[in-house]
């Protein structure tokens, strides 16, 4: 039987010999499992590298089972993902799946695998990696075909559906069109998307976190400040900081008006480069707002990053108009598909959602 708990991953500064002893028995067992076209002496061969490369990779995460003994293992060089390895017990149990996105959140975007092991393909397909290149022989020299594999925009879609999914799955979309809501700019609603909740759904905050982490790393590389939007975006600057090692802090609607005064928290220098945080885009008067503040304290913002966006014509006029880019992990349109193929709403609700979107003035949607 498959166990059934497992740690989060864990990551292993120090590296004793029985850790690298129990991960080397590790890496043979998985390797036995899925390396059919190794023989004998090759698996013997390699074996004899792996305590040094285990003990010598950046960054290594480990995943124990119940009884604490390591039940599988990754290691990350930079953006490459240089070995992930399940014991063969818990194959199909998702700890792969868990790694890869730790890896994906410490900034992996590459990896290579065995032409000759089309599992391994298969798993890295499935989230999101996409074949780049080829090579007759591995990196060692040896007489196996390896394939170079990229996390590419390829895999946007997929973060585009996964997140509308989780958004969905935990009920922070609301509908009810027989009782609107008033957003922020005063628009009357059907919808609302309350990105707040996932804050208490630590399994979704993981997979935005990584996300927004993903957004910066990759869209803004030169980021040197992560700025939250009050108050939605603060925890998920917070933690997105947290994740890419950056200082980060935040922009209030409007200045104190007592202690120090302050409408940028947190230590900014003139010149330095920004990356905004906010949770959610409708008309985008909130996060201009912010930009416009920061840039009047002499940072260069580089963009926005947020969870979701409702793709809204005026929103994105303003962006266009203020010079602002914006990345949303999600947004109306995933969604709404979404939720009809998952019979969150009716088919026909699909459509009257967008026509709201694309024209909010028009109220003929309201239930009356
Ligand atoms: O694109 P916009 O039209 O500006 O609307 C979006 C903004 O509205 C919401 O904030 P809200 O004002 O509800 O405050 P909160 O962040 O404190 O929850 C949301 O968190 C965005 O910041
Ligand atoms: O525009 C807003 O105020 C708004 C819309 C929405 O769906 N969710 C949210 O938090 N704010």
């Amino acid at each position: 039987m498959k166990p059934v708990f497992f740690s989060a991953p864990e990551r292993c500064v120090s590296r004793d010999d029985a850790l690298v002893g129990r991960l080397v028995e590790l890496w043979e067992a998985s390797v036995r499992a899925t390396h059919d076209f190794l023989s004998e002496e090759d698996i013997r061969g390699i074996r004899t590298y792996v305590p040094d490369a285990l003990r010598s990779i950046a960054d290594l995460r480990i995943v124990r089972d119940a009884e604490e003994v390591p039940v599988a293992f990754m290691g990350c060089d930079g953006r490459r993902l240089e070995m992930l390895f399940v014991d063969p017990a818990c194959r199909g149990a998702g700890v792969g799946t868990v790694l890869v996105r730790e890896a994906f959140a410490a900034g992996v975007t590459e990896v290579v695998v065995n032409e000759q092991n089309p599992s391994a393909r298969g798993f890295y397909e499935h989230v999101g990696f996409a074949v780049c290149g080829r090579s007759e022989r591995d990196e060692q020299g040896g007489p196996f075909p390896i394939l170079y594999m990229k996390l590419n925009d390829n895999n946007k879609p997929n973060m585009e559906k996964a997140i509308a999914k989780d958004l969905l799955s935990i009920g922070a979309v609301f509908l009810r069109p027989e009782q609107p809501f008033t957003w922020a700019s005063g628009i009357k609603s059907p919808i609302y998307c309350d990105n707040r909740l996932t804050l208490t759904a630590p399994e979704v905050r993981k997979h935005v976190e990584a996300g927004l982490a993903e957004i910066v790393r990759t869209k803004f590389p030169e980021a040197e400040v992560l700025m939250g939007t009050s108050t939605a975006g603060i925890a998920h600057a917070a933690i997105t900081a947290t994740i890419l090692d950056l200082p980060m802090g935040y922009v209030r609607s409007g200045a104190k008006d007592h202690g120090r005064g302050n409408r940028i928290e947190g230590r900014l220098e003139k010149g330095q480069k920004v990356v905004v945080i906010e949770d959610l885009i409708s008309t985008a008067g909130s996060c201009i707002e912010v930009v416009e503040a920061l840039r009047e304290a002499g940072a260069e913002v580089l963009g926005v990053a947020s969870i979701f966006t409702y793709g809204m014509q005026k929103g994105l006029d303003r962006l266009a108009a203020a010079g602002v880019v914006n990345y949303s992990l999600s947004n109306l349109d995933v969604l709404a598909e979404v939720a009809a193929e998952e019979g969150y709403i009716r088919p026909e609700d699909k459509a009257r959602l967008i026509a709201f979107r694309n024209n909010p003035s028009d109220e003929s949607w309201i239930n009356k």
